[in-house]
């Protein structure tokens, strides 16, 4: 009886201790991966567009016109050469949706990562990172995850790119990754009680250690994800000069909380139509999972994001200077019609017209990556008997990033093996 007992508890330890193993490999490969040979590439510059068909010059009806993205009078030519820098947990994956869809209809060229859905993020990006890069190369659209090295990014793309990026509220920021990426700080670990959040913001410098793993998910991540140091104080000269660099590189930044406003300005800057602009809510959270912040908690969460609020409350003033001279009433105007076609879209697109928990979701093809110890991302199920008109589109516009990303041709082999294994090990 002990005999046998012992040779289970035997086998037991064994397959425990396999499993760690395997599991730390896994882990060890997905988050320390990055192109460890840094070629010396040779500089060929890439001066114009590689457009399949260059796009054709639009007509503007006379009360569009606007002073952006504009030939002559009343004409503009759709740009198609464009940076999106995809920050951290601000709709960037809805709007990653919106570029590959125009990607598709322009039958323009991304430059995509290689075996996984990033550019080996947090290492800073290189030109050597882009899947089947060689030097002179030309490329239309940037947009995966990446450690933003504008230099780097300026020897992909023709010169006159059009730069975009997208941020959000620094306390609604820090709440989203928070929950999404906490786990993956170990620091986060040691933080006692239900509600980690608050109390790591009661004293975050008790928990908080700059170098530990993972630990810019959780501090200034707008800033570290544009390349810069995430752990400076908010009145140090540096922080000023950043913003002023980001401003001076970036046509156009959005912000989450105006995202119809937002598109609507994309739509006058690069010149694109309504059309392009249709989206649904993607990678949307249930509500039970999202902490409810308090007054005192949102200050707090500002205080210790000080460094991205102050960047967000730079650009939220330039944002609302193109607003203006767009025309309020125009953008209000446009803004309306952008929501009535997409409700329009949802109708005709959705089952049951709202998003659905990952247990509801029918096709797998359609199930959103989830956070590691959870399953709170929501998704959509497409409906039935679609109208043949609108069937790829919806189907499109419901697609979850990554598997859009394996429709357009990525090789995700590295992000599989890792979703394999937490199935496995249901994690
Ligand atoms: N259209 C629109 N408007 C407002 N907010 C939106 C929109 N689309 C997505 N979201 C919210 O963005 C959060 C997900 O961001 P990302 O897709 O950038 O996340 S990721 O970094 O790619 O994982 C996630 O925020 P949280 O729910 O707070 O986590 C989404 O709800």
């Amino acid at each position: 009886m002990f005999g046998k007992q012992g040779r289970q508890w035997k086998s037991m330890c064994k397959g425990l201790v396999l499993g760690t193993l395997l599991t730390s490999c896994m882990i060890l490969l997905y988050c320390l991966s990055s192109p460890q040979v840094q070629f010396n590439m040779p500089e060929v510059p890439v001066p114009y567009s590689c457009a399949h068909r260059p796009a054709r010059a639009r007509v503007l009806p006379l009360s569009n016109t606007s002073q952006n993205a504009q030939g002559q009078a009343g004409t503009c030519t759709p740009k198609v050469d464009i940076m999106f820098m995809k920050t951290h947990k601000t709709a960037s994956s809805t709007f990653i949706n919106i570029l590959f869809r125009f990607g598709e209809k322009h039958r323009l060229k991304f430059a995509f990562p290689d075996s996984r859905n990033d550019f080996f993020y947090p290492a800073t990006f290189q030109r050597s990172q882009v899947k089947d890069y060689r030097p002179g190369m030309c490329f239309n659209i940037i947009c995966n995850h990446m450690r933003f090295n504008g230099p780097e990014v300026a020897k992909l793309l023709p010169a006159d790119s059009t730069y975009i990026t997208i941020l959000r509220d620094p306390a609604e920021l820090f709440e989203s990754s928070f929950h999404y990426f906490g786990r993956l700080a170990p620091f986060t670990w040691k933080i006692p009680g239900e509600d980690k959040l608050s109390e790591f913001l009661q004293d975050p410098w008790h928990y908080f250690d700059p170098e530990g793993y993972n630990s810019f998910y959780l501090k200034n991540l707008l800033f570290f994800d544009f390349g810069y140091d995430n752990t400076l104080e908010p009145g140090d000269p540096r922080v000023e000069e950043s913003i002023r660099a980001i401003g001076q590189r970036f046509q156009l930044v959005m912000l989450v909380e105006y995202f119809e406003e937002s598109l609507i300005l994309l739509k006058d800057t690069l010149c694109w139509e309504m059309d392009d602009l249709l989206f649904f809510k993607l990678n949307a959270r249930k509500g039970s999972t999202i902490s409810k912040l308090t007054p005192e908690l949102r200050s707090r969460a500002l205080e210790w994001n000080g460094v991205d609020w102050k960047m967000y409350q730079h650009f939220n003033v330039t944002f609302w200077k193109k607003v203006e001279a767009y025309g309020r009433e125009r953008m209000d105007r446009d803004v309306r019609e952008l929501r009535r076609r997409n409700e329009e879209m949802a109708a005709i697109c959705i089952e049951g017209g709202e998003p659905v928990e990952a247990e509801s979701i029918q096709e797998t093809a359609m199930q959103p990556w989830q956070p590691i110890g959870e399953k709170s991302i929501l998704g959509y199920n497409l409906k039935k008997n679609i109208d043949k008109k609108y069937r790829k589109l919806c189907r499109k516009m419901l697609t979850p990033e990554l598997q859009y990303l394996t429709e357009l041709g990525v090789n995700l082999w590295i992000t599989k093996l890792w979703g394999r294994v937490r199935d496995i090990i249901n994690w």
